[in-house]
């Protein structure tokens, strides 16, 4: 597993693009049957994908969280993105169709992915994060997210967001997550900007077409950054930085957050005007 150490907003002020995306961009996540993760020591979430093809992939154990298994002192989110996918935790089956989420409690032994059909693989967007105490295993639709539309086509950022696992929501340590589609004509996602010190926040696009790209923001309220971005590509936002960005064309992306609470409204607003 791929580990990345916390950086300061002093050093992360004078990183070159090349730094900039070595450390907060993560790449190649949706490998075919071949799980992929990325282990952050912001909130130490552990952020990673699989794309099963021709195999069942199993949430093998790894050496640097010296467990006994993956889930034994660590929860799980799990956000399908691609076509019908199963997912099966200690003998217990769960089907997830596009924007289903699955989360799946402390203390589970064998956690493993696989698609329905070949021709139309299931894509997992996965994070975990350290957990204290078992919620129980479980799964909603997006219907049971309570959509809300936010923004406006006047400012290109007109947007269904989706809570799954959130105070609300499904119940869980300090995992928070969910996802907002952009509709069409809309490209701003997360504005008004803001940063919550009090949680990390990891962004995951999907659904931009190919020879499209995002413009991630980052950074401080006054000394932004950004970073440029693929479809179903990672990016890590420490607690100190904003997180909002501008794509070529709509898409989608998945939000997920470990901290000090569950507050979906906990924010602090950077508004537009103050930016630098
Ligand atoms: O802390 C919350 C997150 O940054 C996102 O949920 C924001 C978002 O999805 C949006 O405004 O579209
Ligand atoms: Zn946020």
């Amino acid at each position: 597993m791929e580990i990345r150490f916390g950086h300061s907003p002093q050093e992360t002020k004078a990183m070159s693009t090349e730094q900039l995306r070595e450390n907060y961009l993560v790449q190649d996540l949706m490998q075919a049957d071949k799980l992929t993760l990325v282990y952050s020591h912001y909130d130490r979430l552990i952020v990673g994908g699989v794309k099963p093809v021709g195999k069942t992939v199993l949430l093998k154990n790894e050496e640097e969280l010296k467990s006994d298994f993956f889930l034994q002192r660590r929860e799980l989110g799990v956000i399908n993105v691609g076509g019908r996918g199963l997912i099966t935790v200690d003998g217990e089956k769960y089907s997830l169709d596009k924007k289903d989420c699955l989360y799946v409690g402390r203390g589970a032994k064998k956690v493993n992915f696989s698609s329905s059909a070949k021709k139309d693989p299931a894509v997992f967007y996965i994070l975990s994060a350290p957990a204290h105490q078992v919620y129980p295993t479980t799964k909603y639709t997006k219907e049971q997210a309570a959509p809300v539309t936010l923004g406006d086509i006047t400012t290109s950022n007109k947007r269904t967001i989706y809570k799954y696992i959130h105070e609300e929501g499904i119940q869980s340590c300090q995992l928070v997550m969910g996802l907002t589609v952009l509709e069409t004509g809309s490209v701003w996602n997360s504005v008004p900007p803001h940063t919550h010190t009090r949680r990390t926040e990891i962004y995951f696009y999907f659904d931009l077409p190919e020879e499209q790209r995002l413009f991630h923001m980052m950074g401080e309220p006054q000394q932004t950054r950004h970073i440029i971005m693929k479809n179903n590509e990672a990016v890590i936002s420490p607690p100190w930085s904003m997180h909002f960005g501008c794509g070529t064309s709509n898409y989608g992306f998945i939000w997920g957050m470990a901290g000090e609470n569950k507050q979906y409204t906990d924010m602090d607003p950077a508004p537009v005007p103050t930016l630098l």
